[in-house]
């Protein structure tokens, strides 16, 4: 763009920021103020998106092309704004427009609330795939729900997480568009009636039904600097207008109301659960809702293209289902197409199974959804008929062909009756997809050979891998760029789009002067974070430390609990001086922990408690801090991961399914402290064993100690430092208070046999630590391995995921 071009293109942005201010928003623009003008700023990137979003939607009609519905009850997208104002490329002219009214872009960014609609990587990663749907011109869209709360406000009070309401929508966003055309009437309750159709077929209609309205909100997902917008679409429950009659006969007005507000409360909140599902009634109904509102919206797409018969559906419709909160979407189709379409069920069910791919994120048993026959058939009846029939055509068939393999029946029925009838979600995903895939190699692996080998055994080839990935949009370009314009300095912009180029890197490692300036680049993340620190909790930490980070939801197999006895150890070692040398680190935690489990709870406590001992001991000084950073969110993960020299990456084996954040920090240049699990392994593979750090036990060890033989208190009796760090914490060291509050926590590493092989791993974890101190007091070495991690993490771009999954399972190819 020419400088006149410039010029004009920035006057006119702040004619528009001001005419939104004035006009969108009924305020004075003058004197410009921070929060009136990012909105009007909000306002006037949106309008130049609209128009692209328009182009692209009529695309796709002109196309007739096939399309994507990823559907997941959870996305983590993050801060809008600067993501699309870089997807349009004009960030230089937004901040020339903003400086121009004495304002700051950097400042008006922060005004914006973190959408919250998810708990942690499956959500982020959902995210992550629409930006690369929409730049790889995937014709798709994202499904889910616009919860008015999203995952809870967590502050720290004394140590112990706070939840409050993450009221996200209380000042209206900018970047919803309210879809009032589009509302459907979803259903609930009632019952199933049979009748006989006019060729004396019995049929089936759902009756006495409850009902509300789903409303379409849309948000836009614009590729990088192509033109090309999608967008995710959101329900929001709106109340029927209809008043249910037995209120009105009674004249119970505020009863009738009462019963209309209830009905919208199923988008009310998300679940803050990350792996571990709650059977709440209430989830259910946020998952059928959803579903339901999905299908009539993707109903109403097929017929405007007016196709004489269903068979072409599969051709038009590829639907992914993010996790089996989707999976009741088979029952769903299944009712419309036999009892709405009159299809015979044969054809209905080879539709069906044409149209689903399952995704599955997690193998740890408490996360497999189940629901009980009782809720749906009280919740769904026509839905849990439907699911009966499923599965006894389903058993009909494995029985031919495995006669007498009662044991199969039993283990592969969608039915468990082990605890009451339940409904297992993972097996109607998988019965009724064409695929169905793990995130990771090893866990995809784990899928085919002990969570679902009989289906896999069933079904050769239903199963497949596609490694988890992520954006470089905003995982390098927008959180960090300082770090892209070095690297774009030496080799180009074009990694942006192909992050294969970041290979060229490599040839980098070695030289010096280049060594110089990603120094000075990690250094200067480092001061901001140091400052960001400062500015929210007051602390002030040292950029010339080890930034060690461990950041992701707090769960124990994520063992954050390893961290803390490394943590208590170094401590220990510092004050009795018994180690000659020791390198200053600062400990970063940060994550939040489902309000309902309390052992988690427990370790922020404890985190908390630690550092608070260690922090404020003058023995220790620099050379030890320990920060936890309260309301963990993306946005702050964009300010962490930047600044970070060390990635903690230390989960079970075979606990993490793929891990995201890992790829983030070893995009970024830092490098991992991991055992072989999830994600690890890869990233270890094209990183390369000498610039990862690896220790414990694999997969295999993890499965064969599981099946006896592990005894921790034997490690914890022979081993000193373990020992004396255990012992401070179940004697009160770090709880002078309550000498027992951290019980539970050394309980389940003594008395209840370590079932996360914390014990088991630890020795080995610290030594490795004590292999990333020596490396990092190497900076060539480091900066060495920290270019080369960068280098060669081009594999795990979300837009290597998307195209895999474009090609092998949804068979759709860009738009051009
Ligand atoms: N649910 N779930 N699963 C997870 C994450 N907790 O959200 O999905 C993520 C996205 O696939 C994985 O990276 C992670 O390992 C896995 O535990």
């Amino acid at each position: 763009m020419t400088a006149p071009e410039s010029n004009q293109s920035v006057e006119s942005l702040k004619d528009d920021i001001q005419r939104h201010v004035a006009l969108t928003l009924g305020s004075d623009p003058f004197p410009p103020r921070k929060g009136r003008y990012y909105l009007g700023l909000c306002y006037s990137v949106r309008d130049r998106l609209l128009g692209q979003w328009l182009e692209t939607q009529r695309s796709y009609y002109d196309s007739i092309t096939k399309r994507v519905y990823y559907m997941s009850l959870e996305f983590l997208p993050g801060r809008f704004l600067m993501n699309y104002i870089q997807a349009l490329g004009m960030e230089e002219e937004c901040r020339e427009a903003v400086r121009d009214f004495g304002l700051d872009l950097d400042e008006l960014l922060e005004e914006e609330w973190n959408p919250g609609l998810g708990n942690g990587g499956l959500g982020r990663l959902a995210s992550c795939y629409m930006d690369s749907m929409a730049t790889c011109r995937i014709p798709g869209y994202g499904y889910g729900i616009l919860y008015d709360y999203g995952i809870f406000y967590q502050t720290i009070v004394n140590g112990y997480q706070h939840e409050g309401a993450d009221n996200w929508l209380r000042q209206d966003s900018p970047w919803v568009l309210r879809r009032g055309h589009f509302m459907f009437l979803i259903n609930f309750y009632g019952r199933s009636e049979a009748y006989e159709d006019s060729a004396g077929h019995e049929r089936f209609r759902w009756v006495d039904t409850e009902s509300v309205m789903a409303m379409a909100c849309d948000i836009m997902v614009p590729g990088h600097q192509n033109g090309h917008v999608t967008n995710m679409r959101l329900w929001k429950a709106i109340s029927t207008r209809d008043f249910e009659l037995e209120h009105f006969n009674r004249g119970d007005y505020i009863g009738a109301v009462q019963s209309k507000v209830e009905s919208e409360n199923i988008s009310k909140v998300l679940y803050p659960n990350d792996t571990s599902p709650r059977g709440k009634e209430l989830r259910l109904r946020q998952q059928y809702f959803f579903v339901a509102a999905t299908f009539q919206d993707i109903l109403r797409r097929f017929r405007k293209n007016n196709y004489s018969s269903f068979d072409c559906f599969p051709d038009q419709v590829a639907v992914q289902l993010n996790d089996t909160h989707p999976a009741i979407s088979i029952a769903e189709l299944m009712r419309i197409l036999v009892d709405e379409e009159s299809l015979t069920w044969e054809t209905a069910w080879t539709i069906c199974q044409k149209t689903f791919s399952y995704t599955n994120h997690t193998v740890l048993p408490e996360a497999l959804e189940t629901w009980s026959v009782e809720l749906i058939g009280r919740m769904l009846p026509r839905h849990l008929q439907i699911i009966f029939e499923i599965n006894r055509r389903f058993l009909d068939d494995v029985g031919k062909r495995f006669p007498g393999r009662v044991d199969l029946l039993r283990s592969l029925s969608l039915i468990a009756e082990d605890n009451g009838k339940q409904v297992r979600m993972a097996h109607l995903a998988i019965i009724g997809s064409h695929t169905v895939n793990g995130v990771a190699e090893l866990h995809s692996k784990i899928l085919k050979t002990r969570l679902f080998k009989d289906f896999d055994n069933l079904y050769p080839g239903k199963f497949t891998n596609v490694t988890n990935g992520i954006t470089p949009r905003r995982w390098l370009m927008q959180a960090n760029p300082a770090l892209s314009e070095l690297i774009g300095s030496v080799i180009g912009d074009e990694w942006i789009h192909d992050l294969s180029h970041l290979s060229e890197l490599a040839a980098y490692a070695d030289d010096p002067e280049f060594q110089q300036r990603w120094q000075e680049v990690r250094k200067r993340n480092k001061k901001l974070l140091a400052r960001y620190v400062l500015r929210k909790l007051g602390v002030g930490i040292n950029p010339a430390t080890l930034f060690d980070m461990h950041i992701k939801r707090i769960h124990e197999y994520k063992r954050q609990i390893l961290n803390v006895l490394h943590v208590i150890t170094l401590y220990n070692r510092i004050r009795s001086g018994s180690v000659a040398h020791h390198v200053p680190r600062t400990l970063f935690f940060a994550g939040k922990a489902a309000p309902g489990y309390m052992q988690a709870k427990l370790i922020i406590k404890l985190i908390n408690a630690v550092g608070q001992a260690v922090n404020g001991d003058p023995a220790v000084g620099n050379d030890l801090r320990v920060v936890f950073l309260p309301n963990y969110c993306v946005s702050q993960a964009e300010k962490l991961i930047p600044a970070a020299d060390l990635s903690e990456q230390i989960s079970t084996a075979g606990m993490e399914a793929s891990g995201t954040g890992n790829m983030k920090f070893a995009l970024n240049g830092a490098l991992t402290i991991g055992t072989l699990d999830g994600a690890n392994i890869e990233i270890r593979e094209v990183v390369g064993e000498d610039n990862f750090f690896l220790f414990g036990h694999t997969e295999e060890d993890v499965h064969r100690l599981h099946s006896g033989g592990y005894d921790p208190v034997q490690i914890y009796e022979s081993n000193i430092e373990l020992k004396k760090a255990l012992d401070m914490i179940s004697t009160g060291f770090f709880s002078p208070e309550a000498p027992g509050l951290f019980r539970p926590i050394v309980d389940s590493l003594l008395a209840h046999g370590d079932y996360y092989l914390v014990l088991a791993d630890y020795a080995k974890y610290v030594a490795e630590q004590a292999r990333v101190s020596k490396c990092y007091e190497d900076p060539a070495l480091w900066t060495r391995m920290s270019i080369l991690n960068t280098a060669n993490m081009g594999k795990f771009s979300s837009d290597r995921s998307i195209m895999e999954y474009a090609r092998n399972i949804w068979k759709v190819s860009p738009l051009t």
